[in-house]
């Protein structure tokens, strides 16, 4: 932060969407949509292709009008903030600028538009990592220095809610490690970070909550953890045995669902690995393989959103 003046803690950066609905010609995009996303966490945003996130996050930010519903941020609309700048931070994508501005020039700019000093552009283009480059044209920059440069423009304003649509496009493995630090530190100071993506390994590495839709519909919001936990059900053991036969018929008779994959392993649901290594020991099975199988994010978000995905 530049300034000890304002903390992001202060005020409420919560986001409210409530009955969101956006009806276009054709497509209903967004439909009856409601989610809260808290300050303090980095809130994944996902959903199939044309499952209505970029709708939904334009219209958090006034760039679409809802049809029905509000979406407000520490409970205003965002067309109510005065000053929004210095309230929501926001990168929708690349980030564009004039071909043959400077980086730095690229954020004095803006600086200079918002009111804010001119130092806020080289600490922001700092932060983002980007100070070797500041005055290098904008036309010269790769794709991920353009998505380190939108950033930068979206710190501008020392914002306490940061809005990004699919930030790690075009980033290079040390790139997305980079965002993914420089994300949880903002959540970490108190501030909302939400960023909508669909690469769901990643996500999982660096979200605390995820909001999951799909059609326009909310499918499922929660922790991480919780949301993959709650398909626990698919939490499946797996063991290879000389004897398989033997322990397939104790495990099921524990009430286990016992399934044979096409290499001869048995994929066990229902038990944990410790009640498969007991029955094993008690018919006498050789283990050679025995293994937990939890699901991960991309796993359940297959499961939550099968028959509902596809382009509308
Ligand atoms: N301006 C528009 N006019 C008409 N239909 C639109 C408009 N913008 C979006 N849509 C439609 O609304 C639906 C949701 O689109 P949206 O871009 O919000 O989805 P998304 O989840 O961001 O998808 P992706 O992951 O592919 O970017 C799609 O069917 C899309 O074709």
């Amino acid at each position: 932060m530049s300034d000890g003046q304002r903390s992001p803690t202060t005020g409420s950066g919560q986001i409210v969407v409530s009955g969101l609905t956006k009806q276009y010609k054709n497509v209903r995009a967004v439909n009856d949509l409601s989610f809260t996303v808290e300050p303090g966490r980095v809130t994944g945003f996902l959903g199939p292709n044309g499952a209505g996130k970029t709708t939904t996050l334009r219209m958090l930010l006034n760039l679409v009008t809802p049809t029905a519903g509000s979406a407000t941020i520490g409970g205003r609309r965002y067309a109510d903030l005065t000053d929004p700048l210095r309230h929501v931070g926001a990168v929708l994508e690349a980030s564009s600028a004039h071909k043959g501005r400077t980086g730095i020039n690229h954020l004095r700019v803006i600086a200079a538009a918002a009111g804010l000093p001119k130092t806020r552009a080289d600490e922001v283009l700092a932060m983002v990592g980007l100070t070797p480059a500041a005055k290098r044209k904008f036309k010269g920059y790769s794709l991920g220095m353009k998505q380190r440069l939108g950033i930068a423009a979206a710190m501008l304003g020392d914002p306490r809610v940061l809005v990004l649509d699919e930030p790690a496009n075009g980033l290079d493995p040390e790139g997305i490690r980079w965002m993914r630090g420089f994300l949880k530190a903002l959540a970490t100071e108190g501030r909302t970070v939400l960023v909508s993506s669909h690469l769901l390994s990643e996500m999982q590495l660096l979200a605390d909550d995820v909001v999951i839709i799909a059609a326009g519909q909310l499918i499922r919001q929660g922790p991480v953890d919780q949301v993959i936990g709650s398909m626990a059900q698919t939490t499946r053991v797996r063991v290879r045995t000389p004897q398989a036969t033997e322990l397939a018929k104790a495990l099921r008779e524990q009430s286990a669902v016992v399934e044979v994959d096409p290499h001869g392993a048995l994929l066990v649901a229902g038990v944990d690995a410790a009640t498969v290594g007991r029955a094993a020991l008690a018919v006498q099975a050789e283990l050679h393989e025995l293994t937990t199988e939890r699901p991960d994010l991309e796993g359940v978000f297959l499961e939550l959103t099968a028959g509902k995905a596809g382009i509308r």
